[in-house]
């Protein structure tokens, strides 16, 4: 088999809030084809990852290229370029509750495309096909479940061919069954369109059944990475913690807090 290709490559990358530093120092390789899972703890820096991805902001030191290019150095039509061959569903981005099923995944290939409509309707019908919602593409978003929804904004976020999809949450809030289904769309889109998918997520075991690789940040650092086998067998307590849902271990379950006796004096002289 043909070794493939490196679509995202990050490189000692650092980043900061003002003076607060967030990420420290990650490196990173996504390549073509492959489902990625980022996973840590509340805060941990993920969410900015896939913004340093798509450019939303700059990175203090190192970088990310994707395709080749240095995000953080292409210029503003480069970056949009760049942009439109990324599809980007934070926290599954809400469909436009005034367009139809069908408007809602024609809308960017309208905007971006001069695609005559005849067209547009074949590449709409095919892309909610792949995602099992072809009958639906007359409802309106009102009219769809929770699950139909993600699956409607899936096709939305495909409908431009991106060869590289970031998700951010995919599967919370559904279902046991709707969560399998996206699960299982995520990846099959993936292999089907040779797309590279990075999904930041908290379940655990979903993702290890449909990711090639896990990466797992804590404090802005990459404290454990593998494929999901390695992951599942690993010693590191870290690791063990996500994988077994244990509440507390390396990942503290309290917010820093003032020590329990000094809240209760506290609350004594509110009183
Ligand atoms: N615009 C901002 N300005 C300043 N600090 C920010 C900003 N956005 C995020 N942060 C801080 O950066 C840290 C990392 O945030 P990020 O959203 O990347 O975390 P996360 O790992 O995605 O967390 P979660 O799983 O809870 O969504 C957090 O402590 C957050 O408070």
């Amino acid at each position: 088999m043909m070794t493939a290709e490196t679509l995202v490559e990050i490189s000692d990358l650092n980043f900061s809030y003002d003076t607060r530093a967030i990420l420290n120092g990650v490196n990173m390789t996504m390549k073509r084809g492959q489902v990625i899972a980022i996973m840590g703890g509340s805060g941990s820096g993920k969410t900015t990852l896939l913004k340093l991805i798509g450019g939303e902001v700059t990175p203090s030191s190192g970088y990310v290229k994707v395709s080749g290019q240095i995000i953080h150095e292409l210029n503003r039509d480069a970056l949009f370029a760049m942009r439109r061959k990324m599809g980007m569903l934070f926290q599954f981005g809400a469909l436009f509750t005034d367009l139809s099923v069908f408007d809602n995944v024609a809308f960017q290939m309208r905007e971006h495309s001069d695609l005559p409509e005849s067209m547009i309707r074949d590449l709409v019908l095919m892309k909610l096909h792949a995602v099992g919602l072809r009958g639906a593409h007359r409802l309106m978003p009102a009219q769809l479940s929770g699950g139909m929804s993600r699956r409607v904004a899936l096709a939305r976020s495909i409908a431009l061919d991106p060869m590289l999809m970031m998700f951010d949450e995919p599967f919370t809030g559904l279902d046991p069954i709707s969560l399998s289904v996206i699960g299982s769309l995520i990846r099959r889109l993936t292999d089907a369109l040779e797309m590279t998918s990075v999904i930041v997520t908290h379940d655990v075991q979903e993702s290890l059944s449909i990711v090639d690789y896990v990466y797992f940040i804590a404090d802005g650092v990459i404290a454990a990475h593998g494929t999901p086998e390695e992951v599942k067998v690993s010693k590191a307590p870290f690791v063990h913690q996500f994988v077994h849902g244990e509440t507390d271990g390396p990942v503290p379950f309290h917010y820093p807090a003032q020590t329990y006796l000094k809240d209760l004096q506290l609350e004594k002289t509110v009183a």
